[in-house]
C-alpha cells in the first residue's frame, strides 16, 4: 500500500519578499518513469531505469507491477562509474504475469489507465480499486476497448473503477475505436500494451477533440526505443490512427528526465519575484509538455536561456497575461492560473474542459481557490478567464490535487498569509516538495 498522505496543518506558504536566486533539481518525470516501468515490465529481458521519480504514483506502479509478478529492485549507486552516473536506479525483472492481485490505483491516471491492458496478459484475475475521486475518473475507454480486443472485464457498469480484470495470458488485440476526448491516456495505455497483444493493436480515436498530444508522442516514442514498431499520424500516418505492430520489447537502460510540469512552480516563482532560477538537466529534446513553459512563461513576462547544463529562467519584475490554448499541455493549468492572478492583465486559459476529471475539478477547484483570495476568476466552457486583482492572505484548499498544492505556493510567494491545506498532497509526484520550496527561497 502507498497511503495518500493524511492531511496535515496548514503549511504557511513563504513569502518571498524579494527575488529568488536558485538552482533546483527536480526529481525524474511521472510520465516516463511509469511508461518505462510498463515497458520495462513487458519486455522479453531486464531493464534499468536511473533516476526514476520515487513518489506516490510511481510507487503505485511498481507495487501494481510486483503484484502481478514482475521483480523491480531498487538500488542507491554512488559510484559515478555506473552508467546514469550517481543516484537511484531500479532494476526492472521481467516475468510471467499472473493473478489473483491487486492493484491500487491510488488517483493515479497512469496507472488506472495503463494498468487494465497490461491485466489482461496475465494469467488469473487482477482486482483494480483506488482513492475515491478514482471511481470518478473515466475509463470507460479502456474499458470498452479491451473488451472488444479480447479481454474479459466485470465493473460495475459505470466505464469507471472498482474493476476485476480476468486475465487469460493473452488477448488477441487487433483494431479499435475510442473516444479519447476525455483523457490522452485512453491511447497511451492501449499503445503500451500493444506489442504483446497477438494481433498487435490499432486504435483509432473517434472524438471530437484529442487532449494531451505531447503525452502520445512520449508514448510512441518511447515504445520505439524499445524496438516496437509504431506507425502515428506524426509519422505519416493517417491523423487521429495509431498502429503497433507484435513483437517483443527490449530491455533498456533509461536515465528519467527531470519532471519539467514539477518544474513549474520553481519557474514560475523566477517569473513572479523577478529573479532568476536554474533547472539542471534540462532535456535539449523531449516529449515532456512542460517544455511548453519556455514559450509561455517567456509570454508572460521572463526570459529563458538552455544551456548544456540545464535551462535558466529569469524573471523581469513584470508578469502579463496570456491568451493560451492548453488544451495539449493541461497539467500546467493550475501553475499557469496561479501565475496569471498575479499578472498585469487579464488571461484567457482554453482548451481544458476536461481537466473537470482529473484529480479534481481543477477548473472549479482554482477559481474558488483564487476568489477567496480576493481574486477574480470565472470558468469559461472550456478554461478560465483570470482578472487580475490584489489578492489576501488566506486558507488555500488542494482538494487532495497535487498542483493546486503547488499552485497556492506560488501565489504565497507574492501574496502574505496564504496557507496551504494538505501540503502533503504534492507526495502524488513530488514528495519533497517542501524542502525544494524552501530550499529554493534560502530558508
Ligand atoms: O500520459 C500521461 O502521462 C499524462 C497524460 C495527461 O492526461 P490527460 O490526457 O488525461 O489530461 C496528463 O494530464 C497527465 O498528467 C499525465
Ligand atoms: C492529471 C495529472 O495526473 P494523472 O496522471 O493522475 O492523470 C497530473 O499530474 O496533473
Amino acid at each position: 500500500m502507498v497511503p495518500n498522505p493524511a492531511p496535515t496543518a496548514l503549511w504557511p506558504a513563504p513569502y518571498a519578499g524579494g527575488a529568488v536566486d536558485a538552482t533546483v533539481h527536480v526529481p525524474g518525470s511521472k510520465s516516463v518513469t511509469n511508461r518505462a516501468l510498463v515497458l520495462a515490465a513487458l519486455a522479453s529481458e531486464p531493464g534499468w531505469l536511473r533516476r526514476p521519480l520515487r513518489s506516490r504514483d510511481t510507487l503505485l506502479m511498481a507495487g501494481a507491477l510486483r503484484a502481478m509478478g514482475v521483480g523491480i529492485e531498487e538500488t542507491v549507486s554512488s559510484s559515478s562509474s555506473v552508467a546514469g552516473g550517481t543516484g537511484e536506479a531500479w532494476r526492472v525483472l521481467p516475468a510471467g504475469l499472473g493473478g489473483p492481485a491487486t492493484v491500487d490505483v491510488g488517483n493515479a491516471g497512469t496507472v488506472m489507465r495503463f494498468l487494465p491492458p497490461v491485466a489482461a496478459l496475465a494469467d488469473g484475475p487482477i482486482r483494480f480499486d483506488g482513492d475515491p475521486r478514482s471511481y470518478e475518473r473515466p475509463l470507460n475507454g479502456v474499458i470498452d476497448a479491451l473488451r472488444v480486443l479480447g479481454a474479459r472485464i466485470d465493473d460495475d457498469g459505470r466505464g469507471s473503477l472498482p474493476l476485476t480484470v480476468h486475465g487469460g495470458g493473452a488477448l488477441d488485440g487487433g483494431p479499435v475505436e475510442i473516444d479519447a476526448s476525455s483523457s490522452s491516456q485512453f491511447v497511451s495505455a492501449l499503445l503500451l500494451s500493444g506489442p504483446r497483444f497477438n494481433q498487435g493493436v490499432e486504435v483509432r480515436h473517434t472524438g471530437s477533440s484529442l487532449p494531451s498530444l505531447p503525452h502520445i508522442r512520449m508514448t510512441v516514442d518511447m515504445l520505439r526505443a524499445v524496438g516496437a514498431q509504431v506507425d502515428s499520424p506524426e509519422s505519416g500516418g493517417e491523423p487521429n490512427v495509431w498502429r503497433v505492430t507484435p513483437g517483443a520489447l527490449l530491455g533498456r537502460d533509461l536515465t528519467v528526465e527531470p519532471d519539467l510540469s514539477n518544474a513549474q512552480p520553481f519557474l514560475a516563482a523566477a517569473l513572479v519575484t523577478g529573479g532568476k532560477v536554474l533547472i539542471p538537466d534540462w532535456p535539449a529534446r523531449t516529449t515532456q509538455p512542460g517544455d511548453r513553459l519556455r514559450e509561455i512563461f517567456t509570454e508572460m513576462g521572463g526570459s529563458c536561456e538552455l544551456t548544456d547544463y540545464g535551462l535558466e529562467f529569469t524573471g523581469s519584475g513584470a508578469v502579463h497575461g496570456i491568451d493560451v490554448d492548453l488544451g495539449d499541455v493541461g497539467e500546467l493549468t493550475p501553475g499557469v492560473a496561479a501565475v496569471a492572478a498575479l499578472a498585469d492583465s487579464p488571461s484567457t486559459l482554453r482548451g481544458v474542459a476536461h481537466l473537470r476529471l482529473h484529480e479534481t475539478d481543477r477548473l472549479a477547484a482554482l477559481t474558488k481557490e483564487i476568489n477567496e483570495l480576493g481574486g477574480d476568476v470565472t470558468e469559461t466552457a472550456d478554461g478560465l478567464h483570470i482578472r487580475p486583482r490584489p489578492l489576501h492572505g488566506g486558507v488555500f484548499h488542494t482538494y487532495e490535487d497535487h498542483r493546486m498544492a503547488t499552485a497556492g505556493a506560488i501565489i504565497g510567494l507574492a501574496v502574505e498569509g496564504v496557507r496551504i491545506e494538505n501540503v502533503a498532497t504534492t507526495a502524488k509526484t513530488l514528495p519533497d516538495f517542501p524542502d525544494l520550496w524552501t530550499g529554493m527561497l534560502g530558508a
